[in-house]
């Protein structure tokens, strides 16, 4: 048995205004959206796109078997869900905003589903993506086949870029942790021109009160963010509850922040870290989460930073940082690379990065920017 997110109780908070209005007034061609309008047709087909990827995600986690995890070229792991996750996204994208042609820069791809050793695992990603759109059941009950969730999935392969709109999604970021069981994320979201306009962020296993301290009394977990350029941050529960405004912490004295990093000792240099929050004074142990999560619980404050320092040669893509990204500088943070610049999305499916990411609140930055250059530099001086 699962539980699945019915039509009726998917987000409904940021319909597109002009379906309210009469027809006549609807269609006239010179309606210019204000500035608060914006977005706001992309942002509601984003979150239902991202509520029902996350739907098949719990329900997927739950019944996660060993053989549906597996190696891609890379050797990082990759799960029905991620593949199933891929292609709801793409597909309710798709069918939300057929008016425009659609750009998506996405994690995963079908190669090896079509190959023959993944017809098994295809026929069960094409289960689960059926699955989840017959629940929701706002697309009717036409069943998609196997070669239609390959198509799907591969309408990721855009190079994105510096001008137009481009989607930019992971699937499942974390899919470490979401094979743990632990915090995991759905994220996606749209840059126009090179700057991300929106982004949606979907925390299925990260409960809805605070964890600060890295200890919760909260059973009530599937956390949903969202953001719009210049429009804030929000909240609200993944099975729609009605959603608030968030803000990052506003701690001004570094020794009482928390910092978060990758639960995953690989993914960042923790004895770099671990010098910087000695500069800070940081007292509290850092708290190690999986994914863009660790983005979200930023943006309302549960700690005061993250710190990301991957190993030299790694390469970070778009994906693993442009809804989180948004989400945490329209909550009034900052995220920028180790020598302060903000993140260039603009530049394919790669981020042009030299040395780490932090995030932190207005207050902190230029203390944490001290701290990150002093680390940075003893060690080059010591190596
Ligand atoms: N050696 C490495 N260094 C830094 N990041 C890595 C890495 N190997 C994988 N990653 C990225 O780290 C992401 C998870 O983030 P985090 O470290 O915050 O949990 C992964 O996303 P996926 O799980 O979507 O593949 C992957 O893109
Ligand atoms: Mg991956
Ligand atoms: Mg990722
Ligand atoms: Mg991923």
């Amino acid at each position: 048995s699962f539980c699945c997110l019915s039509s009726s109780r998917l987000p409904k908070f940021a319909e597109p205004h002009l379906l309210s209005l009469p027809s006549s007034v609807a269609s006239r061609a010179l309606v210019v959206p204000s500035a608060s309008m914006q977005y706001d047709k992309e942002l509601a087909a984003a979150t239902k796109a991202v509520s029902l990827a996350a739907s098949l995600c719990q329900k997927s986690q739950k019944e996660l078997l060993r053989s549906d995890v597996h190696s891609k070229l890379d050797r990082t792991p990759v799960t029905v869900a991620d593949y199933g996750s891929q292609a709801i996204v793409s597909i309710v994208l798709e069918r939300e905003l057929s008016a425009e042609p659609l750009s998506l820069v996405a994690e995963e791809d079908s190669g090896d589903l079509r190959k023959d050793s993944g017809e098994d695992t295809l026929h069960r990603i094409t289960k689960l993506v059926n699955e989840t759109i017959e629940n929701d059941g706002s697309y009717g009950a036409s069943l998609l086949s196997p070669e239609d969730v390959c198509r799907a999935i591969d309408s990721g392969k855009s190079e994105g870029g510096s001008f137009g709109r481009h989607w930019v999604l992971d699937p499942i970021d974390g899919t470490k942790g979401f094979l743990r069981g632990d915090q995991y994320a759905v994220a996606l979201a749209l840059l126009d021109d090179g700057k991300v306009a929106l982004g949606v962020l979907a925390c299925p296993n990260l409960p809805l009160a605070s964890i600060a301290g890295n200890v919760t009394q909260e059973n009530v977990v599937g956390c949903l963010f969202y953001a719009k350029v210049g429009s804030g941050t929000f909240m609200q529960s993944l099975d729609g509850s009605s959603p608030v405004k968030v803000h990052v912490s506003d701690i001004g004295n570094s020794e009482d922040a928390s910092l978060f990093e990758s639960y995953e000792e690989a993914h960042s240099m923790q004895d770099l870290t671990s010098s910087i929050a000695r500069k800070l004074g940081v007292k509290a142990p850092p708290v190690r989460i999986d994914s863009q999560v660790k983005y979200g619980a930023l943006s309302r404050g549960d700690g005061a930073i993250y710190l990301r320092f991957p190993h030299k040669g790694y390469r970070e893509k778009i994906w693993d940082h442009a809804a989180g990204c948004i989400v945490v500088t329209e909550a009034g943070g900052v995220v920028t690379n180790a020598a302060g610049q903000p993140l260039d999305f603009s530049k394919g499916r790669y981020l042009d990065l030299d040395t780490g990411i932090i995030a932190t609140n207005q207050k902190l930055m230029p203390s944490l920017l001290k701290a990150v250059r002093e680390s940075l530099e003893e060690r080059s001086s010591s190596l």
